[in-house]
Parts: structure tokens; C-alpha cells; sequence
């Protein structure tokens, strides 16, 4: 984690028959009229972003969902309204997706925090100030995307960790120190687990945010799950009092989570999704180290 902000975990918190009906329902999701998805913007479910043909990501579809993860209030609309003859299992499947996901994520984030020496109250008060979501993917396959197969940019996530579930067809890469890149292999039993930048920020610049990458050399159409953690709206993250001492001077000023994502959006929108630029983070709430000379 420390190393490239990524880890590989091998869990069975999703099994075999959870995973299918998870990735059995999706293209059902994502084949429903555009009208119907883009109504997916308001409401309880937020979040749709539709293919963009403009954009660097032409080929790619997504949907986020929040309301499975605090109860499941809102899966009536979609059954009643937008969605009346998806099959009941797939909403079920993504409600145990993002309990146990939550769950996971959870117990890697406090592994993190205690393995750095964070006292378990300040764990405990960010576990209170986390909110969490799922999200849905689509990458399809266009004909010059044999040529690079890149279907998602190098980028850095912005909330504190990303829990990216793959399915049979390969894609995700994580980038090295040097600048190379590692395929995240999409076996059956793991989930990958990438750091964003309010883990930085909270972990004092000691866990990195991993610049990743969606390559899908097979050039296949491919699906991805993601639970996402962030902090709440108005929620400020500051470097954790434990991670800041005389050898690890303090190298972030306090960052308003809510106000950051306004900054980054303002700089690049990619397909209503954010590329993150290098330096980012820093340009908003690095703090400007002055050396004693
Ligand atoms: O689909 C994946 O494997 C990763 C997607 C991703 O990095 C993102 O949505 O931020
Ligand atoms: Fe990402």
C-alpha cells in the first residue's frame, strides 16, 4: 500500500453464485433505453454517465448507486418505475455486494491505519465521517480501440479507497514507482484495492494514491464493480495527528472534501468523470514546505 497505493486481496466475501448474478445482470441494465438511464441522474440513484463519443472514453458507461449501502430505500423505484422486470435477484445481489464490500473495505482501511499507528479512536472517528457507494461499469469496444485498447486514462481516485471488483475479461493496471504498469490479474477470488487522494491527505502523504488505468489488450467488452469510500459532504480531512511528527513534517493543509471535488471537476471533466492531473491534490491543500537552510 505504502508502495504504489494498491493492494490485491483474495476474499471470499463475494462468491460464485453472488458474482453471477451480479455480472448476469448488468448488461441487462446497461441494454435499457438511454432516456431511462439518464433518468437515473435524479432521484435516490445518482449518478448515471452516459457514453460520451467526444471524450477520451468513448466506449464507457457507468452508474452510481448510493442507496444500497445505506438500507436499500430507494430499490422499490427502480423496480416500480424505472426497471419493472429486472430480475428481484440482481438488486438483492447488489445489496450483499456492498455489505460485505463495506465490510471489506472497512477492515482494510483500519489494517492501513493501524499498521502506520493510528490510535483506534481516530480510526473509529473516520469510519463515522465515511460515506459509501457502488458503482457499475461498462466498457464496450470500438474499432480503434484495437490500436490502444486504453478504455479508462491513468488517474487517481479522490475519495479514500476504491474496492474494484473484475470479472473474467482483464483491464485494470496499476502504475509502479518507476512508471511501469502491473495487470491487476481479474481472478475470481480477489478484489484489488486502490488508494485515493483523501487517504493521502489523511494518512499524511505515507499511502500514496495509485495512478491506474483501464487496458483491455483483449479488446473484449468488459464489466467492473466498484465500492467506494469517501468522506461525507462538508467533511474535512486532515492528516491524522498520529502521521505527523518531526520525520514526517506535515505536508497537507486541511482539505474540504466537497470544495476539492469542485476544484478538480473545474479543472478536467472527462465523459462528467474527472481524470486526475498530476499535482492536483498538492496545488489545492499541499502544503509549502519551507526548508531551514
Ligand atoms: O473498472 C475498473 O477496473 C476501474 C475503474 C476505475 O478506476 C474508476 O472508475 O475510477
Ligand atoms: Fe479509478
Amino acid at each position: 500500500m505504502e508502495a504504489v497505493g494498491a493492494i490485491l486481496v483474495t476474499h471470499d466475501a463475494l462468491g460464485a453464485d453472488l458474482r453471477q448474478v451480479l455480472f448476469d445482470g448488468m448488461p441487462e441494465f446497461f441494454a435499457l433505453p438511454l432516456d431511462v438511464k439518464r433518468s437515473l441522474i435524479s432521484g435516490y440513484i445518482n449518478g448515471y454517465i452516459e457514453r460520451s463519443p467526444s471524450s477520451n472514453m468513448p466506449a464507457y458507461e457507468s452508474v452510481r448507486i448510493w442507496e444500497t449501502t445505506d438500507g436499500g430505500g430507494s430499490r422499490n423505484l427502480v423496480d416500480d418505475v424505472v426497471w419493472p422486470h429486472v430480475n428481484p435477484k440482481f438488486w438483492n445481489t447488489v445489496g450483499t455486494f456492498a455489505k460485505n464490500m463495506m465490510d471489506l473495505e472497512r477492515t482494510v482501511r483500519t489494517m492501513i491505519l493501524e499498521g502506520l499507528g493510528v490510535q483506534q479512536e481516530h480510526i473509529d472517528a473516520q469510519h463515522e465521517s465515511i460515506v459509501h457507494s457502488v458503482r457499475q461499469s461498462r466498457y464496450g469496444t470500438l474499432p480503434e480501440m484495437r490500436t490502444t485498447s486504453l478504455s479508462m486514462l491513468p488517474h487517481r481516485d479522490n475519495g479514500m479507497l476504491n474496492v474494484v471488483v473484475q470479472h473474467q475479461v482483464e483491464g485494470l493496471e496499476v502504475q509502479t514507482k518507476d512508471g511501469s504498469w502491473i495487470m491487476v490479474p481479474p481472478d475470481p477470488d480477489t478484489v484489488a484495492v486502490i488508494a485515493g487522494e483523501m487517504l493521502t491527505v489523511a494518512t499524511n502523504g505515507r499511502v500514496p494514491a495509485c495512478v491506474h488505468r483501464v487496458r483491455t489488450p483483449s479488446n473484449r467488452k468488459r464489466f467492473s464493480v466498484l465500492l467506494s469510500s469517501k468522506p461525507k459532504d462538508g467533511v474535512t480531512v486532515r492528516p491524522l495527528d498520529e502521521l505527523v511528527d518531526a520525520y514526517h513534517p506535515l505536508q497537507y493543509n486541511p482539505c474540504n472534501f466537497s470544495e476539492y471535488i469542485d476544484f478538480r471537476y473545474a479543472k478536467s471533466v472527462v465523459g462528467g468523470d474527472l481524470i486526475s492531473v498530476d499535482g492536483t491534490l498538492k496545488a489545492f491543500c499541499g502544503k509549502v514546505l519551507i526548508l531551514d537552510m
